[in-house]
């Protein structure tokens, strides 16, 4: 029977990569998205900007929206201190189940909760189930035409603060035109768009990173 693009992935991180050490796992997933078969990771090229914003934030409580693989969480995750924590929701069960091998590879299961479910229905029940009040980063990465309805329903949820930094993925391919036009003109974020490529091309993407404004 035939594996999945996912699956393929998970190989490939097993083979090439070494338990424990996030770096190598994110290093053998953009070989082989180079040299082998593209996949929808942020990359290495988008990554360095992630990387610059989450450790510029610093943040406690972490919302990163599509899991896919687990090549952001992982990204993020590695960044974070201590006792901090990354929810990260995920709607496709077969990306779910190897994005956690992919972070257990990692040695990052203890910062991660992987949860298996559609973002509409979750995002209300972040206060309940996980024990959060606010979230201080949000990485927006998973179905384009859900960031904005998700960014609205966290708004009214209660789930940002004054300070509070959403990164969005792919905001010029595949694109998010909604969410873009609502942001930039809303008087609740300042927002600053981070020109890139999509990962592991040379077409135009970026990342939108917007500061809610309380
Ligand atoms: O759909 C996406 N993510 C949510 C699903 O888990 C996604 C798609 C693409 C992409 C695909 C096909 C193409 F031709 C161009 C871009 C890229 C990404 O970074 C993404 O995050
Ligand atoms: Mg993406």
């Amino acid at each position: 029977t035939q594996s999945t693009r996912p699956q393929r992935l998970l190989g490939a991180v097993q083979k090439n990569a070494t338990r424990g050490q996030p770096h190598s796992v994110l290093k053998a997933i953009d070989q082989f998205c180079t040299h082998t078969e593209w996949a929808m990771n942020v990359g290495d090229e988008k990554g360095c900007i992630l990387d610059s914003v989450v450790s510029e934030v610093n943040p406690a409580t972490v919302l990163e929206l599509g899991t896919y693989c687990g090549y952001s969480t992982v990204r993020i995750a590695s960044l974070l201190p201590p006792h901090a924590k990354l929810i990260t929701l995920e709607f496709n069960p077969d990306f779910a189940a190897i994005a956690r091998q992919v972070i257990a590879w990692a040695g990052l299961e203890d910062k991660v909760q992987l949860v298996e479910g559609a973002s509409g229905d979750w995002i209300p029940k972040m206060k309940e189930q996980f024990g959060i009040t606010t979230f201080d980063f949000v990485f927006l990465d998973h179905w384009k035409d859900r960031y904005l309805p998700d960014t609205k329903l966290m708004e009214e949820c209660g789930l940002l603060r004054k300070g509070t930094v959403l990164l969005a993925d792919n905001v010029i391919c595949p694109g998010t035109p909604d969410y873009l036009e609502y942001i930039r003109n809303s008087p609740r974020y300042k927002s600053q768009y981070f020109k890139s490529h999509l990962e592991y091309t040379k077409v135009e993407d970026g990342l939108e990173k917007s500061v809610f404004q309380g």
